[in-house]
C-alpha cells in the first residue's frame, strides 16, 4: 500500500470515530452517557496505574491564591531551571533576583526516597463569562503531580508535607524583608537591607560561632519548643560600651536567620494597650529589638513589660535588648528565662581587627600589624573606631595610611589614657583634700560651738548666782521694811 492511500484510510477511520462520537453525544440519553463514562474511566484506571493530583492556583471565590500552589511554584524552582525547556521568570528581593519557574505544558521530575515523580504545569481555559466585580481571568493555572498507585502513602503523606515545608522555606528566603518601626499603635516599616553578617563582624571566631549555633539551634527547634511546652521565644541581651557592634550584631542575626526587624521604641508608646497591640501586629520569624533598656522606663516597668511582651505574643521570635550600663539593671529583669543570653560586645581585640583589616583593606597580615597588636593590648579602643580609620584615605587605597592613621590614633588614645588617669589621680586627690578640708571646718566649727556653748553655760550659772545673791538681798529688804511697818502700826 502507498502511503498516501495509508493516510486516507486513517483519515477516514478518523472521521467515522469522530462522527459515531458526535452522534453518541447528540442522541445517546444523558443517564446512559454517564455510565458509560464512569465505567471507561474504571477500566482507564484499572490498567492506568497512575495517580494524579491537581493543585490550582486559585481556590475559593475570592480567587485567593492558593498557598499550596505557590509552595509548590517554589519548591519545583530550582528543579524547573535545571530540566524545563521553557521557563519563566519572574523579579523579586526589589529588582535584585530572577526567580524561575516552569513554563505552562512544561513537566520535572523529582525524587523521593527512591521513588519518581512527575510535576507538570498546566492551564484550563474558562468558557464561563461572568460579570463579576472581581477581575476574572479565564485562564486557572495548575500543577499536577503523577506519580504510581502503589507509593500512594509515602507521596500524599511524607513528600506533600516536605514539599510544602521547603517550599515555604524557598519563599521565606526569597521574600523581601522589612524593618519595621512604631509610630502611635501602628508599625510603619522600610525595606531591610542592611550588609552586616556574622562573617564581617570584628569579635573573636568562637564567640561568634557559639552565637550562630545558638541563632540556629533556636530557629529548627520548634518540635522541642512544642515538646517541652515552653513557647518558642528567645530573649538576647547584648551590652557594652557605645560603638561595639550591638546594632550591628543585631542587624547580622536578623541577615542569619532571614527575619523581620520591629524595633520597638518604648518611649513612644502611650500604654499597656497599646504596647500589647504593637506585638500581637509583629509575625512571626522576627526580630523584636528594644535598645537602650536602661534608660527607656523606670526598671519595674520594663519588667512587667517583658513578661506582658513574651505572653503577647505568639509564634517564633527572638527578642534582643541593649544597653551600655549593664551594671544599671536590675539582676531580676536580665534573669534566664527572660533574657537568655547575654552577649557582651566589648573594646576591639586584636583579633577582632583582623577581621576589620581583612574587611576594610582586604589585608591578612602587615608588618605595622604587630604595633597594633601591642597598642590593642594597652589601651582601650571600640571597633567603631578602628573602623573609621580603616576607611579609605587616599585615592590608590594605601592600606599602610590607614593602619599609620590607626596606630596614631591607638598611640593618642593611650596617651590620652594616661593623662586622663593621672587627672583622675589629681582629680580624686583635689576632691580628697577638699572633703579633709571642708571635714576640718566643721571640726572648727564645732569645737567653736562648744566653746561658745560652754561659755554661754558659764555666763547664765553666773547671772543665775547673781540673781539669787539678789533675790537674797532684796529679800533681806523686804523683811526689813515689813519690821519698820509693823514697829510704825504699834
Ligand atoms: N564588632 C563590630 N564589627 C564590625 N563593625 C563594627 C563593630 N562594632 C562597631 N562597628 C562599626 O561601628 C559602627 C557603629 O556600631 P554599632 O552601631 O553597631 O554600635 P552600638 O554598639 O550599637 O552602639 P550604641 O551603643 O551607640 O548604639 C557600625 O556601623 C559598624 O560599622
Ligand atoms: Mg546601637
Amino acid at each position: 500500500m502507498k502511503p498516501t492511500d495509508m493516510f486516507a484510510q486513517v483519515g477516514s477511520v478518523i472521521a467515522s470515530v469522530m462522527f459515531a462520537w458526535a452522534m453518541f453525544k447528540q442522541y445517546c440519553p444523558y443517564n446512559l452517557q454517564e455510565v458509560i463514562d464512569k465505567y471507561s474511566k474504571r477500566a482507564f484506571t484499572f490498567i492506568y496505574p497512575y495517580i494524579q493530583i491537581s493543585f490550582n492556583e486559585f481556590t475559593g471565590d475570592r480567587f485567593m491564591r492558593s498557598e499550596a500552589y505557590s509552595a509548590i511554584e517554589n519548591y519545583l524552582g530550582s528543579r524547573s531551571s535545571t530540566q524545563a525547556k521553557r521557563l519563566k521568570a519572574d523579579v523579586v528581593k526589589s529588582s535584585q533576583s530572577i526567580i524561575l519557574s516552569m513554563d505552562d505544558h512544561e513537566e520535572v521530575e523529582d525524587e523521593f526516597q527512591g521513588v519518581k515523580l512527575k510535576w507538570a504545569a498546566g492551564k484550563h481555559i474558562s468558557k464561563t463569562q461572568s460579570v463579576s466585580f472581581y477581575p476574572v481571568t479565564d485562564e486557572k493555572k495548575y500543577y499536577r503531580l503523577t506519580f504510581h498507585r502503589r507509593h500512594r502513602q509515602l507521596i500524599l503523606g511524607d513528600y506533600l508535607n516536605h514539599v510544602l515545608k521547603e517550599g515555604n522555606e524557598i519563599k521565606v528566603r526569597n521574600r523581601q524583608r522589612k524593618l519595621y518601626t512604631n509610630s502611635g499603635s501602628y508599625w510603619r516599616h522600610v525595606v531591610f537591607q542592611h550588609p552586616a553578617s556574622f562573617e564581617s563582624l570584628a569579635m573573636e571566631a568562637e564567640r561568634k560561632q557559639e552565637i550562630m549555633d545558638d541563632l540556629l539551634v533556636f530557629s529548627t527547634a520548634e518540635e522541642f519548643y512544642a515538646r517541652i511546652g515552653r513557647a518558642w521565644k528567645r530573649g538576647y541581651l547584648l551590652f557594652g560600651p557605645p560603638g561595639t557592634g550591638k546594632s550591628t550584631m543585631i542587624a547580622a542575626m536578623a541577615n542569619l536567620l532571614n527575619y523581620d526587624i520591629y524595633d520597638l521604641e518604648l518611649t513612644a508608646v502611650k500604654d499597656n494597650t497599646e504596647l500589647r497591640k504593637l506585638l500581637i501586629d509583629t509575625t512571626s520569624r522576627s526580630i523584636i529589638v528594644i535598645e537602650d533598656i536602661d534608660c527607656s522606663l523606670d526598671l519595674t516597668g520594663i519588667l512587667n513589660f517583658v513578661d506582658g511582651l513574651w505572653s503577647a505574643c505568639k509564634g517564633e521570635r527572638l527578642i534582643v535588648f541593649t544597653t551600655n550600663f549593664v551594671e544599671k539593671l536590675d539582676p531580676a529583669l536580665i534573669r534566664k528565662g527572660r533574657m537568655d543570653k547575654h552577649i557582651e560586645l566589648s573594646y576591639c581585640s586584636f583579633e577582632a581587627f583582623q577581621i576589620l583589616a581583612k574587611n576594610y583593606l582586604k589585608l591578612e597580615s602587615h608588618h605595622l600589624f604587630a604595633r597594633i597588636q601591642e597598642l590593642l593590648g594597652e589601651t582601650k579602643m571600640t571597633p567603631a573606631e578602628v573602623a573609621e580609620h580603616l576607611m579609605p584615605k587616599t585615592i590608590s587605597g594605601d592600606p599602610t595610611v590607614c593602619l599609620e592613621s590607626l596606630i596614631g590614633g591607638l598611640e593618642k588614645a593611650k596617651v590620652d589614657a594616661v593623662l586622663k588617669a593621672e587627672e583622675e589621680v589629681k582629680e580624686s586627690a583635689r576632691l580628697k583634700a577638699e572633703e579633709e578640708a571642708k571635714e576640718k571646718e566643721k571640726e572648727k566649727e564645732k569645737a567653736k560651738a562648744e566653746e561658745e556653748e560652754k561659755a554661754k553655760e558659764k555666763d547664765s550659772s553666773k547671772a543665775e548666782e547673781n540673781a539669787k545673791n539678789q533675790v537674797k538681798e532684796n529679800g533681806f529688804c523686804e523683811n526689813g521694811n515689813a519690821e519698820l511697818i509693823s514697829k510704825e502700826k504699834k
